[in-house]
């Protein structure tokens, strides 16, 4: 977050139509749980659009971009790679060396849609498995995040909002910004 080393996201494949919503909560979930960037496959226009949207609305600052080559950003990552798959190290095993890594540089985390290519588990500095249990790269990008930041990125703020949502026990309330509760 704001006064860290930079987090981006990449995500691997995108089948259009099948993969629509997972791509954009994949984006989602990387704005909302503290990542700075995501970067889709350049057929992800659609998903592009609606976090683009979405940060428009709730806030940012958070960058989305489509590339045509998500191996070569691995590959020549100035950083940390961490590449989440179920067949990883246990996340809880190795959190401690990926937030010290971190703390001095920025990180990508990769995950995938379909099969991913063998290259990227070599590229990575650590292939990470939150459990080794076959899920979804929407869970375990935020159980990543959140154990990479300790819960810090609950409390973050947002800047140039148009809205936000007032918790409530019970109801939604949603208010522009500038406007006193
Ligand atoms: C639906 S899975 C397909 C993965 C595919 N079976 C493979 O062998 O690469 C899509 C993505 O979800 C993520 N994922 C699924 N299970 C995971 C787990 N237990 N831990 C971390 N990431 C996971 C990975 O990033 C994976 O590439």
């Amino acid at each position: 977050m704001h006064d860290e080393p930079s987090v981006t996201v990449v995500r691997l494949g995108h089948r259009p139509g099948r993969d629509e919503r997972m791509t954009t909560h994949v984006g989602l979930t990387a704005r909302a749980l503290g990542a700075d960037r995501v970067v889709l496959p350049d057929n992800a226009g659609q998903s592009q659009e609606t976090i683009r949207d979405i940060t428009d609305r709730f806030g940012g600052p958070f960058e989305v971009e489509l590339s045509g080559s998500q191996k070569a950003l691995i590959r020549n990552w100035e950083g940390t790679v961490v590449h989440l798959t179920m067949y990883g190290e246990r996340v809880q095993d190795v959190e401690t060396e990926i937030r010290d890594a971190h703390a001095d540089e920025p990180l990508l985390v990769v995950v995938g849609a379909e099969k991913v290519s063998f290259d990227v588990y070599e590229a990575a500095d650590w292939n990470v498995g939150v459990t080794n249990q076959p899920h979804s790269e929407v869970a375990g990008l935020a159980v990543f995040l959140d154990r990479l930041f300790d819960g810090r990125e609950l409390d973050r703020e947002w800047e140039d909002a148009q809205q936000r949502v007032i918790p409530k026990e019970t109801g939604k309330q949603v208010e522009p910004v500038g406007e006193k509760e």
